[in-house]
This record gives structure tokens, C-alpha cells and sequence, in this order.
């Protein structure tokens, strides 16, 4: 059937550039003590099928997972999640307004719908990925079909916790993440935050999951904007900067398509080098730097260009954002 052809095809394209950037940090990380490894799919936990005898299901009866909002976010934890092998793509369904987003999850194998409610009526874990603006109506619509039995994850950018159970019947048992589009590629970087109903066993059933689209961790919700301005965006300001150090190369003459391969594997060699050493970068940056050499120059043309000002600028202009959204 082409739609499986496609899907496998993803698949192995997806498993193919996953396998090739796998990584496990040592043990003896110095630097980046995160309590949890930075590893992406080294290793894949076998398929979840229940944590904890309080989630609402039965072993015999696997994790139905639905998605409301079918764009890219959704569809880049989705594929996280099936190409990994921990969920069964029959086990997904997503709803949208039009099948323009829907055809990502019906070449994967999921089920689609355009009623948000059908999601909530099949599946025990909702991830809301809609745009922020458009969640509140969202919520409105499915509240009659919440029950205590689901646990509702928003993925919307700077929507709290508060707002979100303001908007879903009493006691719902609703978490939040900020995930990323990495999580495509397994690469992710994902926080999550529990409301007032949620329990431990569901955030730990979430970070199993999500442990499949790469970093993984609980966090306090004050940190969510953060990391949305961080690593939410970030994969933007990266995408920048990759775009901008090509175009150098492209100025002195190499071809644009290499120069943009041999950016973009820079920033990936670099990243592991970051994760697998637990180096501090100012570490790393100095073992690059050759007195007298090229690098130096380099640098000092970057802070005379006010890179490290930017950067910081540009966190907290998105995380001043996130918290402007949740006001609307
Ligand atoms: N794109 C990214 O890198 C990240 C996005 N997010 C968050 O994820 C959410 C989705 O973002 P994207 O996937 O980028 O947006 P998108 O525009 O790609 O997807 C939004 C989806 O919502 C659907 N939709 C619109 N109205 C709807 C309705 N009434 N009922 C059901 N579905 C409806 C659209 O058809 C589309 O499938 C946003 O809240 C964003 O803040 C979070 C982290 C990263
Ligand atoms: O730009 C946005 O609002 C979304 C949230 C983080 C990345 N994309």
C-alpha cells in the first residue's frame, strides 16, 4: 500500500539519521549533571504498555495516545514515539479542522478524524497541539468528553497550568510540556510540568514515553518559558546561525549545498562533543583555539558582531513572549 510504503520510508530514513547521531553520555559526566542521560536511542525501553496500576487502563488494553492538532509539533512527537517502536501507530489518533496536516498521520499508520471530541472518546493520553490561541476554544469543545480517566498534556507555548485547568472540568489531571522539533529526529529537548490533579505516575509514564524524542525532564512550570525561549525557539536562532556561517563560506566560494551540509554537521559535531564530554563550551572552545591561529580571529570578529549579547537577548525576548501569550 503506498501509505505504508511511505511510512516505512520515513521510518527507515528517520531510524537511519537517528542511528547515526545516537549517543550515551559517560557516566562520569562533569559538567552536565542533568539526573537523567542524554541519551536518544541507543538503547529503546521496550513498548510501554502501563507504569503504574493507578493509570486508568489494564495491561491487555494498550496506551491510546491522541492528538488534537495534527502540525508539525504533533507530528514530530508522533513519529518520535512510533518510529521508536514504543507506540503502535493503530494506537495514535489525531484530529484537525482539514486533512492538509492529516495525510503526515495517515502515511504513518495512525488514525485521523476532524472531530477533536472522537480523540478524547479513544484515547487515554491527549496531547493538545494546537496554536495558543486556538486552545481555549479547543478546550471548550471537548470539556464534556474529559473524564477522570485522561491525562491531557498541552504542548501550547506559554499557556499555564492554571489557565489550562480553568478551562477543563474540576480535578482534570492535566500536565504541560514544552517539547521541540528535534524530537522528530529523536534529538529532542523536552520539560514537563504536572497540574494540581496529575500524579507522579503519570508524569513518569510521560517521561518514559517522550524518553524516545531525546532529553526528558520534569521541572517546575516557572522553567517552561524558559525553555521555550531556550530550546523551544532555539532550534530557530541554531538554524540561523548555521544559514549565516554557510553564507560565509559561500561569500569566499565553496558550493551553497556544501557549505550548508559542513555548517550543519559543525553544529551537530560540536553539540555532541558539548554532551558526550560534559565540557563547559568555554572549555571546548579553548582546546579549538590555536594561539596566534585562525580561531581567535574568528571569535573576535563574533564579539565585535555582539553574538553572545544576541543570544542572551534573543532567550529572553521569547520567553518574554511565552509569558505575553498566556495573557491573551
Ligand atoms: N513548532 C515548534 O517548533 C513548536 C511548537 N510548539 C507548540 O505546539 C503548538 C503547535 O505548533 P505547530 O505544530 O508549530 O503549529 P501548526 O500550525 O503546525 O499545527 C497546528 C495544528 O492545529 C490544527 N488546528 C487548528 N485549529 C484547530 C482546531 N480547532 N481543532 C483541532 N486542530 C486545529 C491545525 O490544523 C494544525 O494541524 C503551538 O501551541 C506551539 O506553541 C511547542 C514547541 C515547539
Ligand atoms: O514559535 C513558537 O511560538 C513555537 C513555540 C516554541 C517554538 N515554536
Amino acid at each position: 500500500m503506498a501509505g505504508a510504503a511511505t511510512a516505512a520510508a520515513a521510518a527507515a530514513a528517520v531510524a537511519t539519521a537517528t542511528a547515526a547521531s545516537s549517543t550515551k553520555l559517560s557516566s562520569s559526566t562533569p559538567y552536565l549533571t542533568s539526573s537523567s542521560t542524554f541519551s536518544s536511542s541507543t538503547t529503546i525501553p521496550p513498548p510501554v504498555t502501563m507504569l503504574s496500576s493507578q493509570l486508568p487502563w489494564t495491561p491487555d488494553s494498550p496506551m491510546q495516545i491522541g492528538f488534537v492538532g495534527a502540525g508539525r509539533m504533533a507530528e514530530a512527537i508522533a513519529m518520535g514515539i512510533i518510529v521508536s517502536g514504543k507506540v503502535e501507530a493503530n494506537n495514535v489518533m489525531a484530529s484537525a479542522p482539514s486533512d492538509k496536516n492529516l495525510w503526515h498521520f495517515q502515511n504513518l499508520g495512525c488514525r485521523t478524524t476532524h472531530s477533536n471530541t472522537e480523540v478524547l472518546q479513544n484515547c487515554n493520553i491527549v496531547f493538545f497541539a494546537t496554536k495558543p490561541h486556538i486552545l481555549p476554544i479547543v478546550l471548550a469543545e471537548v470539556s464534556p468528553a474529559v473524564t477522570r480517566k485522561h491525562v491531557l498534556v498541552s504542548v501550547a507555548a506559554g499557556v499555564s497550568l492554571h489557565t489550562l485547568e480553568k478551562l477543563l472540568p474540576p480535578k482534570s489531571r492535566v500536565l504541560r510540556i514544552m517539547p521541540n522539533l528535534p524530537c522528530r529526529v529523536q534529538e529532542g529537548a523536552v520539560v514537563m510540568a504536572r497540574g494540581r490533579h496529575a500524579e507522579k505516575c503519570e508524569t513518569e509514564y510521560l517521561q518514559n514515553l517522550l524518553s524516545v524524542c531525546g532529553l526528558c525532564e520534569e521541572v517546575p512550570e516557572a522553567y517552561i518559558n524558559i525553555h521555550t525561549g531556550l530550546s523551544g525557539s532555539g532550534v530557530a536562532y541554531v538554524c540561523m546561525f548555521s544559514e549565516a556561517l554557510a553564507e560565509g563560506a559561500i561569500k569566499l566560494g565553496m558550493p551553497s549545498g556544501l557549505a550548508h551540509q559542513i555548517a550543519a554537521q559543525t553544529l551537530l559535531g560540536a553539540a555532541k562533543l558539548l554532551l558526550q564530554s560534559g565540557q563547559h563550551p568555554a572549555q571546548l572552545r579553548s582546546e579549538v583555539c590555536t594561539p596566534g591561529g585562525t580561531t581567535i580571529y574568528g571569535l573576535h570578529a563574533l564579539e565585535q558582531g555582539g553574538l553572545r549579547a544576541a543570544a542572551m537577548n534573543a532567550v529572553e525576548a521569547a520567553t518574554r513572549r511565552a509569558q505575553e501569550l498566556n495573557k491573551q
